[in-house]
């Protein structure tokens, strides 16, 4: 079912799972300048027709393993006929470079086109994302491009906020878990924007979900988002939730934020609640 397939892809591994697959690949990336992998999850109605597809963006650290190992998503997906789709989280090898520390650079790309050097010939994570991912995918898979949704979580969760609203064309439908939603207020944010994008604080709007809302508001779609009340980084004020809904509220974009009674920032939270995001998805991908 898939469009002219392409010969980039490796497969390196395949898994059943919930009658469909899981597969991880890996290819040389245009955008990226290096090999990236990613996994996808087959649901097994895709033997039938193209399903739309859900991206899901991991945070700080994650390679394209976390998500497919740990939130528990294909159970849903399967039942709703979902493709999901999982990249790592920033270009990665020999060549590419990379700073000390967990919070930027390999495993921290943050999901923007960096413009600072070295960091921009390789992190290019936002072209990647909405537009080389997506092309590899209908190339290889049975998946429709006119239905396709994103979520994520944490620095993830910020990629998903700014993709979605800077696409609505492209992402019909946006959740995040814990995501990093005013970027450019919180410690994480400044050092990763300031590095990528330079000191001119005025280029960062466009990667800042609080900022972005406030011209690109999808006033007839509706976000969810979960936070737990017991993260750690929501008391750091790494996340800053109320940032992102007090802009929401000022503008008329529709949002459920949740704030979870004992749950932390991991998997477990995550897969607690992935059920309700992949319905969250499947009623508008899926109708
Ligand atoms: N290594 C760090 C903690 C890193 C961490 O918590 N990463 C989160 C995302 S945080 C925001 O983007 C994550 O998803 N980790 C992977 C997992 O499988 O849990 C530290 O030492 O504090």
């Amino acid at each position: 079912m898939a469009n002219e397939p392409s010969t980039t892809l490796t497969d390196l591994s395949q898994h059943g799972c919930f009658g469909g697959s899981v597969g991880i690949y890996s290819h040389p990336s245009e955008q990226c300048q290096c090999t990236m992998k990613f996994a996808v999850f087959v649901p097994p109605q895709a033997q039938i027709k193209p399903v739309p597809v859900l991206y899901y963006l991991s945070g700080l650290t994650c390679t394209e393993e976390n998500f497919i190992t740990k939130a528990g998503a294909q159970r849903y997906a399967a039942q709703h006929g979902l493709m999901l789709v999982a990249p790592d989280t920033s270009p990665r090898g020999e060549d590419v470079p990379d700073e000390e520390g967990w919070d930027f650079g390999s495993g921290a790309g943050f999901y923007v086109d960096a413009t600072e050097n070295p960091w921009t010939q390789n992190y290019r994570m936002y072209s990647y994302v909405t537009e080389e991912l997506p092309t590899l995918i209908h190339q290889n898979f049975a998946a429709d491009p006119a239905r396709q949704g994103i979520f994520g979580h944490s620095m993830g969760g910020h990629g998903a906020l700014v993709c979605g609203l800077r696409n609505p064309e492209k992402y019909q439908s946006i959740s995040a878990f814990a995501p990093i939603a005013a970027p450019s207020r919180c410690v994480w944010g400044q050092k990763a924007l300031g590095k990528y994008l330079g000191p001119d604080e005025s280029t960062w709007a466009a990667y800042d979900a609080s900022e972005l809302v406030r011209q690109k508001a999808q006033t007839n779609r509706h976000i969810l988002i979960d936070q737990g009340l017991a993260d750690p980084f929501l008391e750091q004020q790494q996340l800053k939730p109320e940032v992102f809904k007090t802009t929401c509220e000022e503008v008329g974009q529709p949002l459920t934020l949740r704030m979870q009674s004992g749950y932390d920032h991991g998997y477990y939270f995550i897969a607690t609640f992935m059920e309700d995001h992949v319905r969250h998805h499947a009623e508008v991908l899926c109708g």
